[in-house]
This record gives C-alpha cells, sequence and structure tokens, in this order.
C-alpha cells in the first residue's frame, strides 16, 4: 500500500538528495534480484536514516535486519570516524551482496554483520552502548528486541523501528485476527505508554516509529 499519490511520491523523490552510485546500484540489483525488493528502505527513507544518523552523529549504531545492506550504509553515513554500526540477520545469502556493495563505501571497515537470529546475537552484546538503534526486521519480536536493547540505548539516544503502520493494517478492523498486525499495534501502544522515552510515529513511506530514551 502507498499511502501517499504516486504523483506526489515521485514528486517527493525528486526533490531529495540523489542516493549515491552505490546506493541506486544496490537498490536496482536488489530489485532485480532479490525476493520482496520492498524490505529495502529506498530512496526518501534511506536518506531520512542518512540524515538522522548525521544529527546524532552516532559512535555505536545497532541495526536488527540488514538484508541487502541499504539502510546500513545510509545510517553508516553518520557515524563518527572511530564509529562503528553491527547490524544483524539470519539469511546468510545475502552477506556476498552486502558485502560487495559496502566495500564500494567508505564505510565497508565500520560496518560489522552479524549473521544469526537477532534475539541470539543480541544476547552476546553485553558491553555495547548504542546511540542509535534501528529495528527492522521481525515485526512480531519488536517488542522483544525494544525490551533487549532498551539498557544497552544511553539516555538522550534513539530507538527507529520500520514498518509501524504495517501497509495501513493497524487500523484495519479487519485485521483483529492477524498476529503480526496485532504485534506491530501492541509494539506502537508500548511505546507511546513507555515514560521512559518521548516518541514520535513518522508517517513516511510505512511509517517509523522514532523513541529518544529520556
Ligand atoms: C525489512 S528487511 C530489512 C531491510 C533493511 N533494513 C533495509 O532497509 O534495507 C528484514 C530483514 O530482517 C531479517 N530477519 C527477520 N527475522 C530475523 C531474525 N529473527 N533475526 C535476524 N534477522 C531477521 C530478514 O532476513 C530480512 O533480511
Amino acid at each position: 500500500m502507498d499511502f501517499l499519490p504516486a504523483d506526489l511520491a515521485a514528486y517527493a523523490d525528486v526533490h531529495t538528495t540523489s542516493e549515491s552510485d552505490t546506493l541506486r546500484r544496490l537498490n536496482r540489483d536488489t530489485h532485480a534480484h532479490v525476493l520482496w525488493p520492498r524490505m529495502l528502505s529506498g530512496h526518501v527513507q534511506g536518506r531520512l536514516l542518512a540524515f538522522i544518523s548525521q544529527m546524532v552523529r552516532p559512535r555505536r549504531i545497532l541495526e536488527i535486519g540488514t538484508y541487502t545492506g541499504y539502510s546500513a550504509l545510509c545510517l553508516a553515513e553518520g557515524l563518527t570516524p572511530d564509529g562503528r554500526l553491527i547490524t544483524i540477520d539470519k539469511n546468510e545469502e545475502l552477506e556476498t551482496m552486502a558485502r560487495q556493495y559496502w566495500a564500494e563505501s567508505p564505510y565497508a571497515h565500520q560496518i560489522d554483520l552479524r549473521v544469526g537470529n537477532a534475539p541470539d546475537v543480541i544476547k552476546t552484546l553485553t558491553d555495547e552502548v548504542f546511540d542509535l538503534v534501528f529495528i527492522d526486521a521481525d515485526k512480531e519480536n519488536y517488542a522483544l528486541y525494544y525490551d533487549m536493547i532498551f539498557d544497552h540505548v544511553r539516555s538522550g539516544g534513539f530507538i527507529m523501528a520500520d514498518n509501524v503502520l504495517w501497509s495501513g493494517k493497524v487500523i484495519d478492523p479487519t485485521q483483529a485476527g492477524d498476529p503480526v498486525t496485532q504485534a506491530v499495534m501492541a509494539f506502537n501502544q508500548k511505546i507511546h505508554d513507555d515514560p521512559r522515552v518521548e516518541n514520535i510515529l513518522l508517517p513516511v513511506r510505512d511509517g517509523i516509529m522514532i523513541a529518544r530514551k529520556r
């Protein structure tokens, strides 16, 4: 489901700073050769992630859900020179493609891919303190990921989560029996009710939740 009429979305696209050549080819290659290319953040959302990262200037970023590595490259744009982005994905088949494009960028040495099931990998990150977290994996586990990483986010740090409008299903009463929609709705309510954060549900693309830890 597209939230903006196609011509308005195209207008926003045209009036947004272009992707780098590497990002453009990664985007095209993903659409041509990988299943579910809609999972990739894309041009406008990618620029938003890069902007947010450039504003936060994180030293440590955690991304849950690498896919072909597009959003990792966007988020890496804001890293401090000594910064590092840890990104987790259970699909090892996409690793070669992601690494191929990361290698073309100035950030390859700052991106640390951990292949595995996210809850298991997160458990190993006990010594890390994150400035920015981007949750973009299995929706049923968003709340679990939030709980697992919360104590590892510094005060003033940001936790973002993608697809929180879930193609509009979050306001569709016919989805009352759909467990994934219910999990996304419960996650949105949980963040909104959490007194430890301030939050904004940004209706960009499929919806991005942004929470700032007080
Ligand atoms: C929406 S895609 C990520 C898109 C990427 N962040 C981007 O914007 O280009 C979701 C990814 O999460 C991964 N994933 C789903 N469940 C996972 C889990 N339990 N542990 C690790 N990765 C998982 C999938 O393999 C998939 O590549």
